[in-house]
């Protein structure tokens, strides 16, 4: 399972959790300005916009699983298991490979306008990347500063969706998502008033009762539910430091704890690692399960002009501050 987020405060972030039982290997992989993309079905990309984000490289090529571009979009793959269906290639359209999508999207589009432009000629097609890396059953969140949008290919075709709470997490489609957020309109981060009836005297004795009803649970749609609600009623400063502290904290609220979410005999589920763009200033922030110290990697203090990959290792293990040796 994994859960994506949106958040405005002086600039816009944007970040994932990443939960799964393994990691593929990833890094921090920024391409820059020159990488030559290769398109299986469109060909060659020589100049782009720069791109950073969380990836697997093979063959020197990004395969990102989260990732914003230099002109402030973002976008995440989700795992959307069972329902992803991606089409024959077609002439007449634009056919991308669905491990391909994310690169075609932030290399060229500068706004949410350019994005839903693009997605009209688009065409998600089942071309895997490799025999060892076959095709991935994901669907997408796309963001800007002003707006958001979930890209679901099922086997009833292509559907974009305007996304109003700016988060994503993995199964039902994302209308049943956002559908069952009726369920819960009575929530509130205030104190509940007494409607019960029958003149009963009943007392709100513990603080947090307004939110009794939200889901704990790790399944994926009381997740949903839970960063929604947590994201919605989120309030930070407006600093960097502010803002990225009250990120890391919104998508804490769907952590999930080694042991919790057994997936098969033995094996468990967990959140591998938690991102947070900057998308306005390029900064991509992340910590791990291992690691909770924040690290980040600013796109602009490289050369975006260059044409190889440039790759940080994710850093792993806990750094214990002590205070006193
Ligand atoms: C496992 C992750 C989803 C985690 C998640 O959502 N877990 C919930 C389980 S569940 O929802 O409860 O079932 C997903 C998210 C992004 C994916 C990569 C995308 C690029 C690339 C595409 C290629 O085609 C195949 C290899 C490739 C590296 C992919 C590997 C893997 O698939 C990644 C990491």
């Amino acid at each position: 399972m994994c859960t994506a987020a949106t958040y405005k405060t002086k600039d816009f972030y944007f970040g994932r959790t990443l939960d799964y039982e393994f990691s593929y290997g990833d890094q921090i992989v920024i391409t820059p300005r020159n990488y030559s993309f290769h398109f299986r079905h469109v060909g060659d990309m020589k100049n782009h916009y720069a791109i950073i984000g969380m990836a697997h490289v093979a063959e020197n090529y990004p395969l990102y699983y989260d990732a914003m571009n230099e002109k402030g979009v973002a976008m995440a793959g989700l795992n959307f298991v069972g329902n992803a269906v991606y089409s024959e290639v077609q002439p007449d359209m634009e056919n991308i490979a669905q491990f391909e999508f994310i690169p075609w999207i932030l290399s060229q589009c500068a706004s949410l306008a350019e994005v839903r432009k693009l997605l009209n000629r688009i065409n998600i097609v089942n071309t895997p990347f490799s025999e060892q890396l076959p095709l991935a059953q994901l669907h997408w969140i796309i963001a800007d500063e002003n707006e958001s949008i979930t890209v679901e290919s099922m086997s009833d075709g292509l559907h974009i969706y305007d996304n109003p709470v700016g988060v994503l997490t993995n199964n039902p489609p994302f209308p049943q998502q956002m559908f069952q957020l009726n369920n819960y309109m009575y929530l509130s981060p205030k104190q509940p008033k007494n409607t019960f009836g029958g003149n009963l005297a009943l007392d709100a004795y513990s603080r947090g009762m307004g939110g009794l009803g939200l889901p704990g649970d790790l399944s994926s749609s009381s997740r949903f539910v839970r960063v929604a609600f947590t994201k919605v009623n989120a309030i930070s400063g407006e600093s960097e430091e502010e803002s990225v502290s009250q990120f890391f904290h919104i998508l804490g609220s769907v952590d999930q704890q080694r042991g919790c979410c057994e997936v098969t005999d033995g094996k468990y589920e967990i959140t591998l690692y938690t991102s947070c763009c900057n998308v306005i200033k390029g900064i991509y922030y992340y910590n791990t399960y291992e690691n909770h110290q924040i690290s980040a990697v600013d796109m602009h203090a490289e050369n975006l002009e260059s044409n190889k990959l440039i790759c940080y290792p994710v850093i792993q293990g806990e750094r214990i501050n002590y205070q006193n040796k």
